[in-house]
This record gives structure tokens, C-alpha cells and sequence, in this order.
């Protein structure tokens, strides 16, 4: 298989995380014979100082012209004084919006070997296998307006949290063919008891799971929602919600695994390449330092060989590689007990590459 892939290494950890996962993904062409070729482009505060533009115009034509793209992440505090609009963040929301990426597959997968590194019970980590989908490109983060303005003599700061019917439809959609294969569970996640949008998602929420008679939906309130990941897991299978409670609620969940650094994403449109990314952001503060823990990209590739080109098989050994190296010890400082043990960015690149040249497949 020959597959051309946009690489957007972003900001702060971006470069190095993105490149610790291309050596994976030529591994595992070489081991497998297919043919990835690399083209990169700028996106975030890299772009602004190269071009004062987050998301330049050839940025998304290289995307549309690609088979996937592979994202770092953005921003950093060097550009944090930028009005809003201005700010690297405003690239990878307008990428998504170009794109129509509006399912963000989020999944929290827990590795037995990594219990020891979360500060929660072990009985209540173990096994856990959920699927966070979150709506990608609606919502407060988009809103319109969204403004400053001057009321009875004070300043006052607009965002607009608005759905339309068809959005939350495609996504709750979405979240039921996913439970459909496997654990036949939706549970949506919202604000009914005070947001109008989160009373529209559920109504809508309800009409989808009419034409999934296999699965079984609950509503759950964020706030409730919140607590019952950490309390207890287990109970879920597919959550799916919109935007910014979505974005929240992985964050938290990313501690059942262990560390931020551990969790993949992928991000689904109907016309055209899936964008494949750590949920993490750019970490200005072990930024440079070779300490980011790599694996949170390396699962977005495993991610990318699934979803975009159907590579059930090289995804798997990726997952496995992936496991065999925790299961043997290796930890970044993100998730050593002793940081002094701990491995850089290369090394533990270099151990999933060496158990990718062992893992057997059938
Ligand atoms: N997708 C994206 O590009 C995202 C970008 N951001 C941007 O990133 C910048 C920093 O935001 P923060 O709130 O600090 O969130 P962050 O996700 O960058 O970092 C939060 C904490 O987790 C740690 N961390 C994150 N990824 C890690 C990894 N792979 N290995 C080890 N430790 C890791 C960081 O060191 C930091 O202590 C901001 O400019 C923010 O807007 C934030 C989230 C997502
Ligand atoms: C620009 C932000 C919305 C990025 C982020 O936090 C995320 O997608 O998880
Ligand atoms: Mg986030």
C-alpha cells in the first residue's frame, strides 16, 4: 500500500512526538511493505512566525491533497498575548472546520502493566475500555458572536454555545454505530437541566437510538459524568457529547491510563482524510527537553493504520509493541515512579521500535 501522509508538527512537544511516531510508522511500513511518504506543513505558532498566519492556505490544500494527516499540537506561551482570533489554537480549530472534522474519536484503554503508575485503585482502572467521541466542530469553541462589548458601563466578554439539529445528529449517529461493534452502550453526555443546546441533544440523542435497537442509551449530566469516570469506569462504553465537555472529560480521563501523554485521538469527516493526534497540547514546560512520552502519537498512528486504511493487522502489532514495552518497564518520566529511571523521548521510541522487530502477528 502506498499512502501519502501530511505531517503538521505544530508547537513545543509537536516536533518531537511527531517524529518519535514517523520512525514507528517506517518501521512498520518496511515490516509490513507499504510505501508512507511524508510531506509536512505548518500549522499554529510555528506558522504565525513564519508566515503571521495559523492555518496558511497551503497547509489545507496539502491536507485535502493527502491519504492523512499527523498533528503535534499548538501554542505555547510566546504567543499567548495574541487576541484570540490571532492565536495558534485558531489553526487547528480552523483545520478542523475546514475539514468537517466533527467526530473526534477519543478511546481510554488501560494497561495492566501501568496500574502502579495512577493514583487510583487498580480494581477500579483495570480493564477499563472506553470510547470518548466528542462533537469537533460545533459548539461554544465556534459560536458566533463571540466579542467584547461595553454593557451599563463594564466590559463584558461574549461565546455562543450553539447546535443545529443535523450537527448533534451526525455525531450521536456516530457514537451508536461505534457502541453498535462494541459493548452496545451509548451514554450521552450533557447539560439538559440548564443548557436549551443540551436539551435539543437529547431529543436528537433519543431519535438516533431508535434506529439502533441493539444499544442501549442513557443520559448523564456532565458534572455527574465527571465523577462516575473516576468513581467507576467500568460502566462505560461509548460517551458521546459535544465539544468543549468533551475536550474537559478526556483530559480527565486520560488519568485512568496514567498520564496525558498516553492518550490517542483520531478525527473523522464524512468528504475527506482523518486527522490523527496526541489529545494532548504542546507542553511548553518539558517542551525541548526530550521528556514527552511519545506513545499518545504512536497510538494515533495505530489509530490512522485502522481507521483511514484499514490496516486491522499493523495497527494490532502496533498496540502490542506498545503494551510489550510497558509491560517490560519502560516508562517516560510522566509515568515513572523514579524519575531518575526514567526514559527520554528516543529511548522509548527506540524500545517500541525493537519490540515492533518481535511482536508476531497471525
Ligand atoms: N491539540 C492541541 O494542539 C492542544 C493545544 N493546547 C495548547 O498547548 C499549550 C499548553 O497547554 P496546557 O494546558 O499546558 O496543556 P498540555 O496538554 O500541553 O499539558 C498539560 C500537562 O501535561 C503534560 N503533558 C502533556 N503532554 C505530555 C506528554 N506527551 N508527555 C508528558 N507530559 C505531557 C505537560 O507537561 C503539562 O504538565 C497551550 O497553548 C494550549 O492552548 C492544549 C491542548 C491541546
Ligand atoms: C484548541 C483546543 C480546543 C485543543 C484541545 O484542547 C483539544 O482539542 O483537546
Ligand atoms: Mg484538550
Amino acid at each position: 500500500m502506498r499512502k501519502k501522509i501530511a505531517v503538521l508538527p505544530g508547537d513545543g512537544i509537536g516536533p518531537e512526538v511527531t517524529s518519535s511516531a514517523l520512525k514507528v510508522l517506517n518501521i512498520i511500513g518496511e515490516r509490513f511493505g507499504h510505501e508512507f511518504t511524508y510531506e509536512e506543513g505548518l500549522i499554529g505558532g510555528v506558522a504565525i512566525d513564519q508566515t503571521g498566519n495559523p492555518l496558511p492556505e497551503e497547509t489545507v490544500e496539502l491536507c485535502k491533497k493527502s491519504d492523512a494527516i499527523l498533528l503535534g499540537a499548538v501554542g505555547g506561551p510566546k504567543w499567548d498575548q495574541l487576541p484570540g482570533h490571532q492565536r495558534p489554537e485558531k489553526g487547528l480549530l480552523g483545520l478542523r472546520k475546514a475539514l468537517q472534522l466533527f467526530a473526534n474519536l477519543r478511546p481510554v484503554t488501560t494497561f495492566s502493566s501501568l496500574t502502579e503508575a495512577s493514583t487510583l485503585k487498580s480494581e477500579v482502572i483495570e480493564g477499563v475500555d472506553l470510547m470518548i467521541v466528542r462533537e469537533l466542530t460545533g459548539g461554544i469553541y465556534f459560536g458566533e458572536p463571540r466579542e467584547r462589548i461595553e454593557k451599563n458601563g463594564e466590559e463584558h466578554a461574549i461565546d455562543t454555545l450553539t447546535y443545529s439539529k443535523s450537527e448533534i445528529e451526525r455525531i450521536v449517529r456516530k457514537g451508536f454505530e461505534l457502541a453498535q461493534v462494541r459493548n452496545k452502550k451509548v451514554t450521552s453526555v450533557d447539560k439538559a437541566n440548564v443548557l436549551e443546546s443540551s436539551r435539543l441533544w437529547r431529543e436528537v440523542a433519543e431519535e438516533v437510538a431508535k434506529d439502533f435497537p441493539e444499544v442501549s442509551l442513557e443520559h448523564m449530566l456532565v458534572d455527574n459524568c465527571a465523577m462516575q469516570l473516576i468513581r467507576a469506569p467500568k460502566a462505560f462504553d461509548v460517551i458521546v457529547t459535544e465539544n468543549m465537555f468533551g475536550d474537559i472529560l478526556s483530559d480527565e480521563a486520560s488519568m485512568l491510563t496514567g498520564s496525558l501523554g498516553m492518550l490517542p485521538s483520531a478525527s473523522l469527516s464524512a468528504t475527506c482524510c482523518g486527522l490523527y493526534e496526541p489529545i494532548h497540547g504542546s507542553a511548553p514546560d518539558i517542551a525541548g527537553k526530550g521528556l514527552a512520552n511519545p506513545l499518545a502519537t504512536i497510538s494515533s498512528l495505530s489509530m490512522m493504520l485502522k481507521y483511514e486504511f484499514g490496516l486491522e493487522q499493523e495497527a494490532e502489532v502496533l498496540n502490542e509493541a506498545v503494551n510489550q514495552v510497558l509491560s517490560n518497564g519502560a516508562r517516560t518520566a510522566d509515568l515513572a515512579k523514579d524519575a531518575s529511571h526514567a526514559l527520554s523521548t528516543d529511548e522509548m521510541t527506540e524500545r517500541v521500535i525493537a519490540a515492533l522487530s518481535v511482536t508476531s502477528y497471525t
